[in-house]
């Protein structure tokens, strides 16, 4: 069974962040592992309080984790300031090359929350970018990320080259807030990569970030190239949003348990 750690934050609601993580990850038939980086007080509708958990904590369970653990894959959600994005920088940079890393860079929440700290997106590009395999910034993200505002796929390609000279291995630019259906691409500079699909639905569903990264981590840690491994993870999406409900008063959320188990 492939071990997958998750460095993200607890959404005590499960929509999203670290539960969201491990639903994945365990319907997928991996082993799921997490280390928390804030804690939320969330529901399925909106964030009330964020506290973060000390970059000395955040580094305390990354060694209880690596003193125990191989791990085939890493996931990195949200991080929220720039001590806590440093140490996990610095834990990054113990591991072997192999191991795929991919972070999903939260921003905001979709209620407008703030995830990250401003001040500590220039240290997220500068330092955790060149650690990652892939980085899987939705439309808003990258154009926060990239300072290039998206209209259409030609604008995505150019938030992604954009973000290329930052040096993750990949990025791929998810489309889910296009206008029209939810392209996503991928691009390391010499490949390049579209995922069409067609829009399920437009309901507001929480956790597809959280979601779409961790899936992309458990595919890549079972050895599949990027084209495949996106192609999988867009149609775990596809099932997942299909068959998403709504748990509480709020917005829906995927469902991860609809035959997915196997990968
Ligand atoms: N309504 C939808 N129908 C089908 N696929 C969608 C829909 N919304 C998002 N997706 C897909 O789900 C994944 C997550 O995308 P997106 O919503 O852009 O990310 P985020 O949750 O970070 O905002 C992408 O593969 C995207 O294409
Ligand atoms: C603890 C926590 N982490 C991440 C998010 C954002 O999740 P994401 O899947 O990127 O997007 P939405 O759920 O906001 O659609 C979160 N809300 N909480």
């Amino acid at each position: 069974m492939l071990n997958i750690l998750t460095i993200a934050g607890f959404d005590p609601s499960g929509g999203a962040g670290i539960i969201a993580d491990l639903k994945t990850i365990s319907s997928l038939g991996g082993y799921g592992i997490s280390v928390v980086t804030a804690i939320t007080a969330q529901n399925t509708s909106r964030i009330t309080a964020i506290e973060k958990v000390s970059p000395l904590m955040v580094q305390k369970q990354l060694e209880a984790i690596v003193q125990d653990f191989h791990l085939d894959g890493i996931k990195i959600g949200m991080l929220y300031d720039r001590e806590i994005i440093k140490t996990v920088a610095a834990f990054l940079q113990t591991l072997k090359s192999s191991t795929p890393v991919v972070l999903d860079p939260v921003l905001l929440s979709t209620s407008g929350s703030p995830l990250l700290k401003e001040e500590a997106i220039a240290v997220m590009k500068a330092e955790l970018f060149p650690c990652c395999t892939a980085i899987t910034p939705n439309l808003p993200e990258a154009e926060s990320l990239s300072g290039i505002t998206i209209k259409n796929i030609a604008d995505m390609e150019k938030a992604a080259l954009e973000l290329l000279k930052y040096h993750p291995r990949w990025v791929i630019v998810k489309g889910g807030h296009l206008e029209g259906e939810p392209v996503d691409i991928a691009v390391n500079g010499k490949e390049f990569y579209h995922f069409s699909g067609q829009r399920l639905t437009r309901k507001e569903i929480r956790g597809t970030g959280c979601t779409f990264s961790s899936a992309l981590t458990f595919y890549l840690a079972r050895g599949l190239a990027m084209k495949e491994a996106v192609s999988r993870t867009k149609a775990y999406m596809e099932k997942a949003i299909i068959k998403s409900f709504r748990p509480g008063q709020g917005h829906h959320v995927l469902n991860h348990f609809t035959s997915l188990a196997g990968g």
